[in-house]
């Protein structure tokens, strides 16, 4: 894919639009600033405000990572789930790598922030994360990632390896007319604090998570 400065896709206007590319310095933890391309869109199909952040030098095929809103994790570094840890890794290995983070706004599975914290609450009761949704009258995993295509797609990115363990943002990036080339497995980021969240995804969805042991989450537990 031509790029002409690091982390920038040219811009191929389809539904969605680009409604404006800045340029910043980020700081995401390597010792030096890098500089990333944000990227804000108009007429997306969920009307969250969804960013894409360009980093690195993109090859043929742009590594990217579409991320979920996670104010808990991705802000206040709660262990209570993986989020943090996840996003600081994508940022590098896109950096490394070159391509772009879809940050979605859909915090708590697309459930917002205010249920995600009464779901804790029904998790603190023995409930597992997805059971808390439905009891609360969601569905297990709110989020749709059809905007994710929209995105990428008006920031000309049509073909992707995708750095994922959930193979549902796959599937419906697929759906969505985005090519999927690979799904890269991101790191398992297990603390004593997320390790049944972690189960959880590992057993109740088809989340692929292995332990830096080699042990899958669900043995890790039984
Ligand atoms: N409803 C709900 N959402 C949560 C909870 N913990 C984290 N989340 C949200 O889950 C989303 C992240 O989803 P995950 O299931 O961890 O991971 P994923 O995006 O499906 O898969 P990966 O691409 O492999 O990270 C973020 O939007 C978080 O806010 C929880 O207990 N309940
Ligand atoms: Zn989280």
């Amino acid at each position: 894919m031509a790029s002409e400065r690091p982390g920038h896709f040219p811009d191929e206007r389809g539904g969605a639009t680009v409604r404006r590319t800045v340029v910043v310095p980020l700081d995401i933890g390597i010792g030096r600033p890098v500089e990333a391309t944000v990227t804000s869109f108009d007429a997306l199909s969920h009307s969250g405000e969804h960013v894409l952040i360009g980093m690195g030098t993109p090859g043929d095929i742009p590594l990217v990572r579409v991320h979920s809103e996670c104010l808990t994790g991705d802000v206040f570094g709660s262990l209570r789930c993986d989020c943090g840890p996840q996003l600081r890794e994508a940022q590098r290995r896109i950096h490394e790598r070159g391509g772009a983070l879809v940050y979605l706004r859909q915090e708590g599975r697309g459930i917002g922030l205010y249920n995600k914290i009464d779901t804790y609450a029904l998790q603190d009761t023995g409930m597992d994360t997805f059971e808390a949704n439905t009891a609360l009258g969601f569905a297990p995993d709110a989020r749709d990632y059809a905007v994710a295509a929209q995105m990428l797609q008006a920031a000309g990115i049509h073909r992707i390896d995708l750095l994922t363990n959930n193979s549902d943002k796959s599937e419906q990036l697929r759906r969505n007319g985005i090519e999927v080339v690979h799904e890269i497995p991101t790191e398992t980021h297990a603390n004593p604090h997320n390790i049944r969240y972690l189960a959880a995804k590992s057993t109740v969805t088809r989340h692929g998570l292995t332990l830096d042991a080699g042990r899958d989450v669900k043995e890790a537990l039984s």
